[in-house]
C-alpha cells in the first residue's frame, strides 16, 4: 500500500467550479476476443488522447481521436488509474468535499474490475491519511446500495425492501433508513465489501458471466473534528461523503442477447443510463437549464455528484475489441460530454457538539454578564429614582413653606385692608371675590384689578377701568424684567409675580411687612390712617380746564396733547354747576359706583368754570385730624417779596419753616376766611375779594390732642419730627427731579404733605416708590413726558397769568424780558432747583395756579388717595388698589 502525501489530498479552492475529471481506460483483449481474432480499434497515443486505429479502413461520422484528462491503455494498472487523478478526487473527502468516482462503460468493459481496485486504493489511502493525523479525529461510516430495476436496495441489510429516497433541503436526496456502519479498519472494509458483493445482483450474460445487473454505490462518510490533543477547543467538524459508483453495463440489449428477465433488467439499466447520459449532456451544454435528475433513481441519488456540491471523476472503460466498436464510441461520446460538466464543491462544515456546547456556554456567560450589568443599571436607576423622590419631597416641603408664607402675607394684607375698611371679598383669593362670581371670561367687568389665575402666579392689573382706555395705556412704567402682555387695551397682566412680590417690587423690599408695620403704627396713632394711597394726577390741556365738561372730551383732548403719557383727565364741572361743589362731588361719586356696588371715590379734581375763576381760590382739604387749617398762597403776589408776612422772631420763623403746619396755622388768623364748619363735612367759603388768594384747609373734625400726641410717637419732640420731615421732603424733591416725575404730581404732593406726623406713612411710601422708580424707570420716556408737561404749562402761562404777573415772574426767575420763548423758559425752570425750598414752593404755587388747583374738599389727598380719613365702607379694595398702582405711573 502506497503512502499518501499531504499534497495529494490538498484540494483546490472551496466553492470553485471545476470540471469532472474524465479518464478512459481500455482493458486488454480477453481470451474470448482473442480467440475470435477480434481486432483492437483503440490506441492511447498519449496520457490523454485515444485514437481509433482503424480510421483509414472504417469511415465513420464519429471522431477518431478523443482527448480526456487521462487515458489508459490495456497495459495500464488500476493503481495507475487511481493515482493519476482519481485519488485526488476521492481523498478530497478528507477535507470536507463530497466526491464521487464513476465507472461507466458497456458490460464486461472492466467497470467492476477498475472500481473494485479504485475503491480499495482510496479507502486504503483514507485509512493511511487518518492514521497520520494527530490533530483531528475521524469517523468513517460505510454504506452501500444498489439500484436494481429502479429500486434502491441496502446492500448491508438482509431486508430486500426497497428504500425510499427523501429530499433533504440541506443534504439533497438521501436514502431513507440506509444502513450505515462505522468503518473500523481495513479488514472491516473487506468484510463489508464482501457483503456488498454478495448482495449485489449479478447474472450471466452473453458477454459477461458475472455481469453486474445493477448500479452499485459504495458510500463512505468521513467526519473529522479537532482531536483533544490538538488543543483546539472550538474547531469545526468536517463531514463529506465519497461515492464509489459501479454502474451497470450501458450496452444494448441486442448485444447481450437478452431475453426475459435479462431483457427487463437491461431496459431498466438502459433507462437509468439514458437518464444519466441526458443529465450529463444537459449539464455540459445548459447547466442552468432543467436537469432531469428526477427521471431516475440513479440520477436522483447522484445529483450532487453530477452537478452540485461534489468533486467527481468518471472512468470510462472500453473494450478494445472491434466487435464493441459502437458501444465504445457511445462511451467515448458520453465521456466527451462528461468532461464539460462542471461542479462546485464546497467544504461541508458542521458544528460539533463540543463546539456547540462551548459556544452555548460562552453565550450563556455573555448573557449572565449582560444580566449582571442590567442589574447594575437597574440599581443605578433605582438610585436616581430615590434621588428624584428626595428632590420631590424637598420641593413639596418648600411648596408647603411657601404656601404658609403666602397665607401669612395674605392674612397680613387682609388685616391691613380690613383696618382700612376695604371689602375683603374683593381679594383675589377670596371665595366671594368678583372673579369667582362667574364673570364671563373670568375677568372683572369693571374692577380695577384682578389676578388672571386663581392663585398667586399672575397679577392682573386693570388700570382705571371706568376711564377711557387711553388713560391706561403706557401710563405705568413697569419693571423691564417683568413679562408684560397686553391682554386687551386696558388690561395688563404680570406673569410670574405673586402679590407679595408685587408689593415688594413696587413698594420696596419687604414692603409688605414694613408697610404692614407702618400702617399698623400709623393706624394706632391716628385711628384712621389709610394703608393704601391713591394718587390721581390732573394734567389738563389748556382749554380743557375751561369748558370741557364731558369725559369723552377729556379723553380726546388728552390723546391730542399728551398721547399715551397723560393719565386721567380731570372732571370739569359745567359752568352752571360749579357753584355746588358738594353736589357735584356726590354726583361724581354716584357715577363712579362700579358694577359690584363698590363706590369709587371721585379722584378727579373739580375745576371751577371760567366765570368762577375770578375767585381763584384753591382750596386744599386735608381730612386728617391734625391740621385744622392750611393755607397756600398761589397768587402771583406771593412770588414777590412778601408784604403781608407776619413778622416773627427768627427762631420762631425758623421753626415755622421747619414746621409749615404751624406756620400755616398761625396765619389762619391773619387771613380772613369764612368757613362753614359742619360736622364731618367740608365747606369752603367763597373767597373774599382780596389780592391774595388763599387756600383754607379745614379739618372735618377738631384736632385731637391725643391723636397728635400719638402721631408724634416715636419722635422726641415736634422739632425733631420737623427736621425729619424736611429731610425726607428734600430727598423726595431730589428724587422727583431725578425720575422726571410730572410737575403736577410734585405740586399736589408738596402742597398736601405739609409735615403732619400722620403724613409719615405717605412720605415713606413716596420715598420707596421713587427709589423703585429710580431703578426701573424708562428715563427717556419719562423725560419726554415731562417736557410735554412743561410745554403744556408754558401755554397755560398765557391764560392763567396776566401780562403784568408774567413780567414779575420772569424778572424773579432771571428770564430776560426781551428774550423769546419766555414762557417756555419759565416752564423749563419749574421745579429745577431742588435745594432751594423757596424755588420749590414758588414752582408749586405756579403749577397749582396753572392747572386750577381748587376744590379743597375733593382735590387734595383724596385725589392722591392720601386721605387719612376713615374710609367709607363702600370704597372698594379695587379702587384703593388702583389708586395705589397709580403711584407707578411715571
Ligand atoms: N484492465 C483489465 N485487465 C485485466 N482484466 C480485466 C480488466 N478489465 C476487466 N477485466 C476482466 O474482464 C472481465 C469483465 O470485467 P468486469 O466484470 O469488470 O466488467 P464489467 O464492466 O463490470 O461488466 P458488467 O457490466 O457486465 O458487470 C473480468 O473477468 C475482468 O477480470
Amino acid at each position: 500500500m502506497m503512502s499518501t502525501s499531504e499534497d495529494e489530498i490538498t484540494t483546490p479552492g472551496d466553492g470553485q467550479e471545476e470540471k469532472i475529471f474524465v479518464s478512459v481506460r481500455v482493458r486488454p483483449m480477453n481470451a474470448k476476443e482473442i480467440a475470435n481474432n477480434d481486432s483492437s480499434d483503440w490506441d492511447c497515443v498519449s496520457n490523454n488522447t485515444i485514437i481509433f486505429k482503424n480510421a483509414l479502413t472504417e469511415r465513420s461520422m464519429y471522431p477518431n481521436a478523443y482527448t480526456f484528462d487521462r487515458v489508459y491503455g490495456c497495459d495500464s494498472t488500476t493503481r495507475q488509474v487511481y493515482e493519476e487523478g482519481i485519488k485526488r478526487v476521492a481523498l478530497s473527502a478528507l477535507n470536507g468535499f463530497n466526491s464521487s468516482v464513476f465507472a461507466y462503460g458497456q458490460t464486461s468493459s472492466g467497470k467492476t474490475y477498475t472500481m473494485t481496485g479504485v475503491t480499495q486504493y482510496a479507502i486504503s489511502d483514507i485509512f493511511d491519511h487518518i492514521s497520520k493525523q494527530d490533530h483531528r479525529e475521524f469517523m468513517l461510516k460505510f454504506s452501500a446500495i444498489e439500484i436494481y430495476n429502479e429500486c434502491v436496495k441496502d446492500l448491508l441489510s438482509a431486508d430486500a425492501t426497497p428504500l425510499r429516497l427523501l429530499d433533504d433541503p440541506e443534504k439533497g436526496t438521501v436514502v431513507d433508513k440506509l444502513t450505515e456502519i462505522h468503518l473500523e479498519d481495513w479488514t472491516h472494509l473487506m468484510e463489508l465489501l464482501a457483503v456488498c458483493e454478495a448482495q449485489r445482483k449479478i447474472g450471466e450474460t452473453s458477454l459477461n458471466e458475472m455481469s453486474s445487473r445493477s448500479h452499485q454505490i459504495i458510500r463512505l462518510m468521513i467526519e473529522s473534528s479537532p482531536s483533544e490533543s490538538s488543543g483546539i477547543d472550538s474547531g469545526s467538524i468536517l463531514t463529506a461523503t465519497v461515492n464509489f459508483i459501479d454502474l451497470a453495463g450501458s450496452e444494448r440489449a441486442s448485444q447481450t442477447l437478452s431475453t426475459g428477465k435479462r431483457l427487463k433488467e437491461g431496459a431498466h439499466i438502459n433507462r437509468s443510463l439514458l437518464t444519466l447520459g441526458t443529465v450529463i449532456r444537459k449539464l455540459s451544454k445548459e447547466p442552468n437549464g432543467h436537469i432531469p435528475y428526477r427521471d431516475s433513481k440513479l440520477t436522483r441519488i447522484l445529483q450532487n455528484s453530477l452537478g452540485g456540491n461534489a468533486k467527481t471523476a468518471i472512468i470510462c472503460t472500453l473494450s478494445p475489441a472491434h466487435t464493441h466498436l459502437e458501444q465504445s464510441r457511445n462511451t467515448l461520446l458520453f465521456a466527451v460530454c462528461a468532461k464539460e460538466v462542471r461542479t462546485s464543491a464546497q467544504v461541508n462544515v458542521v458544528m460539533s457538539e463540543k463546539t456547540l456546547v462551548k459556544q452555548l456556554q460562552q453565550q450563556m456567560a455573555r448573557l449572565e454578564y449582560e444580566l449582571k450589568n442590567m442589574s447594575g443599571s437597574t440599581n443605578e436607576s433605582e438610585a436616581i429614582i430615590r434621588e428624584k423622590e428626595l428632590q420631590i419631597q424637598k420641593m413639596e416641603q418648600e411648596i408647603k413653606e411657601l404656601t404658609q408664607e403666602r397665607d401669612l402675607a395674605r392674612s397680613r394684607l387682609e388685616e391691613i385692608l380690613r383696618a382700612a375698611g376695604v371689602d375683603q371679598n374683593s381679594l383675589p383669593w377670596s371665595d366671594s371675590s368678583p372673579r369667582d362670581r362667574g364673570s364671563p371670561s373670568g375677568h372683572l367687568r369693571d374692577s380695577s384689578w384682578e389676578p388672571s389665575t386663581p392663585d398667586t402666579s399672575d397679577v392682573a392689573v386693570k388700570v382705571n377701568a371706568p376711564l377711557p382706555p387711553i388713560a391706561s395705556v403706557n401710563t405705568y412704567s413697569f419693571p423691564k424684567n417683568h413679562k408684560l402682555r397686553n391682554a386687551n387695551e386696558d388690561h395688563y397682566v404680570f406673569d410670574n409675580i405673586t402679590p407679595r412680590e408685587f408689593m415688594n417690587q413696587y413698594f420696596g423690599p419687604d414692603s409688605t411687612q414694613e408697610w404692614d408695620n407702618t400702617s399698623q403704627k400709623a393706624r394706632t396713632k391716628t385711628d384712621s390712617v389709610d394703608s393704601c394711597i391713591e394718587v390721581e394726577e390732573c394734567i389738563e390741556k389748556d382749554d380743557a380746564y375751561d369748558v370741557i365738561n364731558t369725559h369723552d372730551q377729556d379723553k380726546n383732548q388728552n390723546e391730542v396733547d399728551f398721547g399715551t403719557h397723560v393719565d386721567q383727565s380731570p372732571r370739569v364741572l359745567p359752568k352752571d354747576a360749579s357753584s355746588d361743589v358738594n353736589n357735584t362731588h356726590d354726583q361724581d361719586q354716584n357715577q363712579n359706583e362700579d358694577d359690584f356696588g363698590n363706590l369709587h371715590v371721585d379722584q378727579s379734581p373739580q375745576v371751577l368754570p371760567k366765570d368762577a375763576s375770578s375767585t381763584r381760590t384753591s382750596n386744599l382739604t386735608k381730612s386728617t385730624s391734625c391740621s385744622a387749617i392750611m393755607k397756600v398762597d398761589v397768587s402771583p403776589s406771593s412770588l414777590v417779596p412778601e408784604k403781608n408776612v407776619v413778622t416773627e422772631s427768627k427762631s420762631e420763623s425758623d421753626l415755622k419753616k421747619l414746621c409749615p403746619q404751624d406756620s400755616q396755622r398761625s396765619t389762619t388768623n391773619v387771613e380772613e376766611k369764612e368757613i362753614q364748619h359742619t360736622d364731618g363735612d367740608i365747606s369752603v367759603s367763597s373767597p373774599s375779594s382780596k389780592t391774595r388768594e388763599e387756600v383754607v384747609v379745614v379739618s372735618s373734625k377738631p384736632e385731637s390732642i391725643e391723636s397728635r400726641g400719638e402721631a408724634m410717637e416715636g419722635f422726641d419732640s415736634k422739632k425733631e419730627w420737623c427736621l425729619v420731615f424736611e429731610e425726607q421732603r428734600r430727598k423726595i424733591i431730589e428724587l422727583w427731579n431725578e425720575c422726571s416725575i410730572p410737575l403736577l404730581h410734585r405740586t399736589y404732593f408738596f402742597l398736601l404733605i405739609k409735615g403732619d406726623p400722620s403724613d409719615s406713612v405717605y412720605i415713606e411710601v413716596e420715598l420707596r416708590r421713587l427709589a423703585f422708580l429710580k431703578e426701573t424707570l424708562d428715563d427717556v420716556a419719562s423725560a419726554r413726558a415731562l417736557n410735554l408737561e412743561r410745554a403744556m404749562l408754558s401755554r397755560k402761562l398765557l391764560k392763567k397769568f396776566t401780562s403784568a404777573e408774567r413780567q414779575v415772574m420772569f424778572a424773579k426767575w432771571g428770564i430776560d424780558l426781551e428774550s423769546r420763548n419766555r414762557r417756555f423758559q419759565l416752564s423749563q425752570l419749574l421745579w429745577t432747583k431742588t435745594h432751594d425750598i423757596e424755588h420749590i414752593r414758588d414752582s408749586a404755587e405756579i403749577v397749582a395756579k396753572l392747572v386750577g388747583f381748587i376744590e379743597p374738599e375733593k382735590t387734595p389727598k383724596e385725589l392722591f388717595g392720601l386721605s387719612v380719613a376713615p374710609k367709607q365702607e363702600s370704597q372698594s379694595l379695587i379702587s384703593t388698589w388702583r389708586n395705589s398702582l397709580s403711584l407707578l405711573r411715571y
